[in-house]
């Protein structure tokens, strides 16, 4: 029996009590409701504002991820404002409005990120308890390590994977045009080494990538934590179309274990108390946008605003940071890359057929079949000008991700493999702020992209390597020429390419981040519960203290699966 209810009346017949309520099914809110229900004296409710992920081919078919989102049913929609790194471009900021979250829309890529990245959130929040060593029972309880069983262990290290996690992590399953070109570059340009496993902590070099698909389809954590198993226990219950406003006092003045929320965004506001904890887990944009709204932030921009301050907590919705990137496209002198199918609906419908019938062929993989990553030189002149933003010599400063067709709309005509440049480990600072009191008003989202100079520098060093890469012989009787930008390029007529071109990765974090108890800055706890507060925490990827350099998925589920220890350990659970 199901228990994903779509109607707050519904719910309300069931006359039930909640310990917990968890605000928001992403990727690590579907892992706190999933943990917390293990316990079966834990009666659990989920309110998630968007739709479910039932059906929607979209989203389960890997190779479709990119029509997932922007501007679709399961997007929240949102944009940003005007870019000043990108010439005062605002772009589309797609999330996750479907269960699942942005797990359900993303683009399946897995990397946890560096060592060193987890050992500086512990260096900073005082608790070791984040550090890499301390947080691989996690990254195990999150994956369920499925290679294709044709694979070696060519691809990937045994050693550092999970077997018996929920969420599926798999290799990919068809082979594409540029795979083994981009293995041999490895061997060819020392620059580029190979690195077998980039999960273990240690990615920098060139490798293979790892993808949340289960046998062919998307494994999101609606599809894993929520899966009929799970989602079956009696003390669970999720409500869709469930819109958190604000969270309010219960009781006493510093409590806030009750939610306001509606289903209808013309309807009324409904409230609900949890006995024991609130959990917001709304993801970057969406829990500081509740905070802000419930009069938990900066008091007096909340003031200005016309919103009652109820706790002056000043970090909430600051050091948003994100990930920037621009896609370096080269013309092939091939066939099998994305467009054949782009241009040809015959072959598309094959295509899509082959997946429906034996879930084989192109689409059962993500569009990215490997990665690089790479840092600028120690003895580059950007480090004279500017300190090192990485979290140490074994963390990347950038991503190359490495497609078999044109990234975004291609041209009418050619075959084209992209090189994407990503700024992983960046100094620019955003924010999330509110344009006014109405709690259903979208928020003023600034990810200040490229805003600070040596996150540009970087790029310019990332284009030029990308551009170097497909230099190497492996390529030469393949890449006819550069496309886009080539390495006749001034360093001016990169940056003008760069503002005009850049875009996200869509991994805003850091926007309720932790630091030690007892700081005064920062916005949870080192056990994630809101500073000053009671009955309140946040369990998603805004907690993150700098964000790590890899795709934010798997640090989401980490977040998630360490969280929910934690509140259980506050509850003697553990
Ligand atoms: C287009 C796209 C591509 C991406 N590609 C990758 C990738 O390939 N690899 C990777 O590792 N990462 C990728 N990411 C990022 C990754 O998916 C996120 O970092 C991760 O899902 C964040 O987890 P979260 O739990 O913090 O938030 P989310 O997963 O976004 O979950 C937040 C949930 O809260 C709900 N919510 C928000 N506000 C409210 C409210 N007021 N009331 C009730 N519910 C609310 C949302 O609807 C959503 O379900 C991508 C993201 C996007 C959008």
């Amino acid at each position: 029996s199901s228990i994903i209810l779509d109607s707050a009346a519904d719910l309300n017949k069931l006359n039930l009590k909640f310990d917990f309520i968890v605000v928001g099914g992403g990727a690590a809110g579907a892992v706190v409701a999933n943990r917390l229900s293990e316990n079966p004296n834990n009666s659990v409710l989920v309110l998630e504002a968007g739709i479910s992920n039932a059906g929607i081919l979209d989203i389960i078919v890997p190779f479709f991820s990119p029509r997932a989102v922007p501007n679709t049913a399961v997007d929240w929609n949102y944009s940003t404002t005007a870019q000043v790194g990108l010439g005062g471009r605002s772009l589309a900021y797609p999330r996750g409005f479907v269960l699942g979250g942005s797990s359900s829309v993303n683009d399946m890529v897995y990397t946890r990120g560096s060592k060193e990245d987890y050992d500086r959130w512990a260096n900073i929040t005082g608790d070791d308890g984040w550090s890499w060593n301390q947080l691989i029972p996690y990254m195990r309880k999150n994956e369920r390590f499925t290679p294709p069983s044709n694979e070696t262990t060519e691809k990937f290290n045994p050693a550092v994977h999970g077997y018996d996690g929920i969420n599926t992590v798999s290799l990919q399953g068809f082979p594409t045009v540029i795979d083994s070109r981009v293995i041999q570059t490895t061997t060819e340009l020392a620059e580029f080494p190979f690195n077998l496993d980039m999960n273990s902590g240690y990615p920098l070099g060139i490798g293979w990538e790892q993808q949340t698909v289960k046998n062919g389809s998307r494994s999101s954590s609606a599809t894993s934590y929520l899966a009929s198993q799970f989602i079956s226990r009696p003390n669970l219950h999720v409500l869709l179309h469930a819109r958190v406003t604000r969270v309010l006092q219960t009781n006493s003045n510093n409590t806030f274990r009750t939610v306001e929320f509606v289903q209808d965004l013309a309807g009324e506001k409904l409230t609900l108390t949890a006995e024991k904890e609130v959990i917001l887990s709304a993801g970057s944009i969406g829990t500081p946008n509740i905070l802000l709204h419930s009069g938990i932030g900066n008091s007096s921009t909340l003031s200005s605003l016309g919103i009652d301050v109820v706790h002056d907590l000043p970090s909430v919705g600051q050091n948003l940071t994100d990930h920037a990137l621009v896609s370096v496209a080269f013309l092939v002198n091939s066939s099998g890359t994305w467009e054949d199918a782009e241009r040809n609906a015959t072959l598309a419908a094959e295509q899509l057929a082959q997946w429906n019938t034996t879930r084989t062929g192109p689409l059962i993989d993500s569009p990215t079949p490997q990665i690089g990553w790479l840092r600028v030189p120690d003895n580059s002149s950007i480090f004279n000008q500017f300190p090192d933003p990485s979290a140490g010599p074994e963390t990347p400063h950038y991503e190359l991700i490495f497609t078999s067709g044109f990234f975004g709309v291609p041209p009418p005509t050619g075959n084209f493999i992209s090189i994407i440049p990503a700024v992983v480990s960046p100094a620019s600072r955003g924010s999330v702020k509110l344009q006014g009191n109405d709690s259903l008003s979208a928020p003023l989202i600034d990810p200040n992209l490229l805003g600070s100079e040596v996150d540009l520098l970087i790029m310019r060093e990332a284009i030029k390597s990308a551009l170097r890469f497909a230099t190497a012989p492996a390529w030469q009787d393949f890449v006819i020429s550069p496309f886009n930008v080539n390495s006749t390029y001034t360093d001016e007529e990169l940056d003008d390419f760069i503002r005009e071109n850049a875009g996200t990765v869509f991994h805003p974090s850091g926007t309720a981040k932790m630091s030690p108890k007892g700081a005064t800055w920062g916005v949870v706890d080192p056990d994630l519960s809101v500073k000053g507060l009671s009955g309140l925490r946040v369990v998603d990827l805004s907690i993150a203290p700098l964000i790590p350099a890899a795709h934010t998925q798997a640090a989401a589920y980490i977040i998630g699966e360490r969280g929910s220890d934690l509140i259980k350990e506050a509850w003697g659970q553990i």
